[in-house]
């Protein structure tokens, strides 16, 4: 029997995510701890993370690329967690403190920090501390806390739709991503890094059973987005693992019921239709921050699942499948 301490991630062959530790929250107001001002925040992120691949979504969605820093640290994770090394067009070393190491920065912010040294992580320059480091409170403070310095029409209360999480929805929304979260977005996760059989099983079938509710939904009603013709946070959160499912989650974490190019057509179109697109409506914030490293998820989640189920055997990265996001014809877009 295995001891837990919160920093582990396997009990008794079951996967459990530790919950994040840093929970600050920016604010429009000037008088907060933390207020929004330009220049003063930077993400921090790994781009093959889903979780961290939210925040530079709503980043490029709400147009603070010039707002909030974004360092890139190496798509996978070494043995001392991830780092700074250059590769692939990364950044050599951590631009203000010139760490090697994402955890370097957690003991700046905090000494004694024992747990988990996870991103996103969202830095303030000013106080030189950690403000959040938990996705989906960072893309909510994204959402409008930042608003003063984006141009009107991105602005959450010009949005024909009410903005990403709006008022009228925001129940259906918090509920859709309670399930989604627990069997889809995680749900993968507890699948790929189960330790047993059992531990396994346990968690595919209901997977699969999300991603039937979530193409049902989407085939019901018949518009483009989860909740219908705008994109909220909830096709943001689905996003981030739909990307990953074919070239990686199939494969590498045996998620393999179906696939979502050949059993799912609604959420492969509408997958599609956010990765193609380089409109005014998301100013191609899915495509750019897919395209450069779909083709790396896979190897990174060969890796990880390699040191979480603790395998001695080779790490194998399977290539497939040959085209990894299929295109969208002309006739299927909006
Ligand atoms: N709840 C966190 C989870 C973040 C998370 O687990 N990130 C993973 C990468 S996908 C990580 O950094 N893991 C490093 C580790 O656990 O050592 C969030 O959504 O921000």
């Amino acid at each position: 029997m295995s001891e837990t301490t919160k920093n582990e991630y396997q009990k008794d062959g079951a996967f459990t995510r530790p919950p994040s530790t840093f929970r600050n929250f920016v604010s429009a107001d000037p008088n907060a701890q933390f207020p929004a001002e330009k220049g003063r925040y930077a993400l921090y992120l790994s781009p093959g993370c889903p979780w961290a691949h939210r925040t530079i979504i709503v980043r490029a969605l709400k147009r603070l690329e010039d707002v909030i820093d974004l360092y890139i640290l190496n798509p996978s994770m070494g043995d001392k967690g991830w780092f700074f090394d250059g590769a692939g067009g990364t950044l050599p070393k951590d631009p203000l403190y010139g760490f090697t190491y994402l955890r370097e920065l957690y003991y700046k912010a905090d000494p004694n920090f024992e747990g988990r040294f996870t991103v996103p992580v969202l830095w303030d320059k000013k106080a030189h501390t950690m403000v959040n480091n938990e996705s989906s409170e960072i893309i909510r403070m994204l959402y409008s806390e930042f608003d003063a310095f984006v141009p009107e029409p991105y602005r959450e209360v010009n949005k024909p739709g009410g903005g990403l999480y709006p008022a009228h929805l925001r129940a259906e929304i918090d509920e859709m991503n309670e399930w989604v979260y627990n069997t889809v977005n995680n749900g993968v996760y507890k699948c790929g890094f189960a330790g047993k059989q059992e531990s396994f099983d346990e968690h595919v079938y209901p997977l699969f059973a999300s991603l039937d509710r979530l193409e049902g939904i989407l085939a019901a009603h018949g518009k483009p987005f989860l909740f219908g013709d705008h994109i909220t946070e909830a096709d943001v959160r689905l996003y981030t693992t739909i990307a990953r499912f074919d070239v990686a989650y199939h494969t590498v974490f045996q998620c393999n019921l179906k696939s979502i190019r050949h059993d799912y057509p609604h959420l492969h179109l509408w997958f599609r239709r956010l990765y193609w697109d380089e409109t005014e409506q998301t100013g191609g914030a899915f495509h750019k921050t897919t395209a450069p490293w779909i083709g790396l998820y896979a190897t990174g989640y060969a890796g990880a699942r390699a040191k979480v189920t603790k395998s001695q055997a080779a790490v194998i990265v399977p290539r497939g499948p040959a085209v990894l996001v299929e295109p969208l014809a002309e006739s299927e877009k909006l």
